[in-house]
C-alpha cells in the first residue's frame, strides 16, 4: 500500500486567496476561501496554514526569509512537501528567493491564481489542486522549487510573469515548462541543473534596480549615493551593453566598492560580456561589472543581496553560476 503523503499548504495572500465585489474590485477575504477544498483524504493528508495574509506586492524578503525557514522546518519534520500559495505579481521572487536558499530534496511546489475566488474562471482552487498532486508525485524529488499553474510545471529558477491576466501568464522563456499535467498523468521532460543556494539568516541590504535605454545618459546613476546603496542591478541592452555616458559613473560606483549587476532587458535569452566598445559588455567587465546570465533583474536583485548576506568571497563567480 502507497504511504499516504502529509502535505503542509502554507496560504500567504494574493488574488488565489481574494473575491471580487459586484463592482468587480478584488480585495483579500477575512476568511480564506482556500479551506473550502475538498481532497480525497485516502490520497493526502492536508495541514494549511494563513502564514500571512497579503497581495504579493506587499511581500518583502523578511517574509520571504520566515517562508523560508518554516519550509525548512517543515522539511526537517514529518511533511512530505510544500505547497505554497503565493500572489503572482512577486511569485517568481519569492520562488526564485526560496530555490537559492533551500537544498533540494522534497518537493516545494509555489501556486497561485489570475482570477480571484469568486470569478467566472476562477483557477485557484484548480491550481491549488494540481499543486498538491505535483508535490504528492514521487517524480518531483530532488528538482528544486517548482511553480505549477495552468497544467504547466516550471522551474522557479528561469519562471518568469509573462502576461497581466492570462492564466497561462507563467512561463519559461528559453526552454518551455518543466513538465506538464493531464487529468490523471504529470509529465516531466526535463530535469533542470542545480541552483546554487545558500542557507541565510538575513536579508538586509539596499539594492535599486535601473533599466537601461537608447539615450541613456548618466544622469540617474550619478544621483546614486554608494554610501547608501550596497549593490546595484542594471537592466542593460541586449546581451549586456550600456550607452556610453552611463560609463563614467558606472566607474565612479565601482571605486566605491559598490557591486554592480548586468543583465539584459531582453525578454529571453542569456546576458554575456561580448562587445569591446564603450559601454560594451566585454569592457564593462574588465572595469569590474559582474553578469548574471540567466535570470532576469528581479533575480538577480535577491541572488545579490543572498550573495552578500552569506558574505560569499567570489561574487562575480557567485553572480554568472
Ligand atoms: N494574480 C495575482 O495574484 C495578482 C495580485 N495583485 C497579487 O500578486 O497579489
Amino acid at each position: 500500500m502507497n504511504h499516504k503523503k502529509k502535505i503542509l499548504v502554507l496560504h500567504t495572500g494574493g488574488t488565489i486567496s481574494m473575491a471580487e465585489d459586484e463592482q468587480g474590485n478584488v480585495s483579500p477575504n477575512a476568511q480564506n476561501p482556500l479551506n473550502r477544498l475538498n481532497l480525497p483524504s485516502d490520497q493526502v493528508e492536508i495541514v494549511a496554514e494563513d502564514i500571512f495574509n497579503l497581495p504579493s506586492p506587499h511581500i518583502t524578503l523578511e517574509h520571504m526569509l520566515l517562508l523560508k525557514n518554516r519550509i525548512i522546518a517543515a522539511c526537517d519534520g514529518d511533511f512530505d512537501g510544500v505547497v505554497i500559495t503565493h500572489g503572482t505579481d512577486t511569485l517568481e521572487e519569492t520562488a526564485f528567493f526560496l530555490d537559492s536558499t533551500i537544498q533540494r530534496g522534497k518537493p516545494i511546489v509555489i501556486t497561485g491564481a489570475m482570477r480571484s475566488s469568486n470569478e467566472l474562471g476562477t483557477d485557484g482552487i484548480y491550481n491549488l489542486k494540481t499543486a498538491i498532486r505535483v508535490v504528492a508525485d514521487n517524480d518531483s524529488h530532488d528538482r528544486g522549487v517548482l511553480v505549477v499553474m495552468n497544467d504547466e510545471i516550471h522551474s522557479a529558477r528561469f519562471v518568469t510573469k509573462t502576461h497581466t491576466t492570462n492564466v497561462s501568464t507563467f512561463q519559461t522563456p528559453t526552454h518551455g515548462p518543466l513538465g506538464l499535467l493531464t487529468k490523471n498523468k504529470i509529465f516531466y521532460f526535463h530535469r533542470d541543473s542545480e541552483n546554487q543556494h545558500l542557507d541565510i539568516t538575513s536579508v538586509t541590504g539596499n539594492v535599486p534596480i535601473i533599466k537601461c535605454y537608447a539615450g541613456m545618459n548618466g544622469e540617474i546613476l550619478d544621483l546614486l549615493d554608494p554610501n547608501r546603496i550596497d549593490g546595484l542591478v542594471i537592466e542593460a541592452l541586449g546581451a549586456g551593453n550600456l550607452p556610453p555616458s552611463t560609463v563614467a559613473p558606472i566607474e565612479r560606483l565601482l571605486a566605491h566598492h559598490v557591486p554592480i549587476v548586468l543583465v539584459s532587458r531582453c525578454f529571453n535569452g542569456i546576458a554575456e560580456p561580448v562587445y569591446d566598445y564603450e559601454g560594451g559588455g566585454s569592457r564593462l567587465h574588465h572595469a569590474g561589472v559582474l553578469f548574471a546570465p540567466e535570470v532576469n533583474s528581479q533575480k538577480a536583485r535577491i541572488k545579490l543581496i543572498i550573495g552578500l548576506n552569506a558574505k560569499v568571497k567570489n561574487l562575480d563567480d557567485f553572480m554568472e553560476n
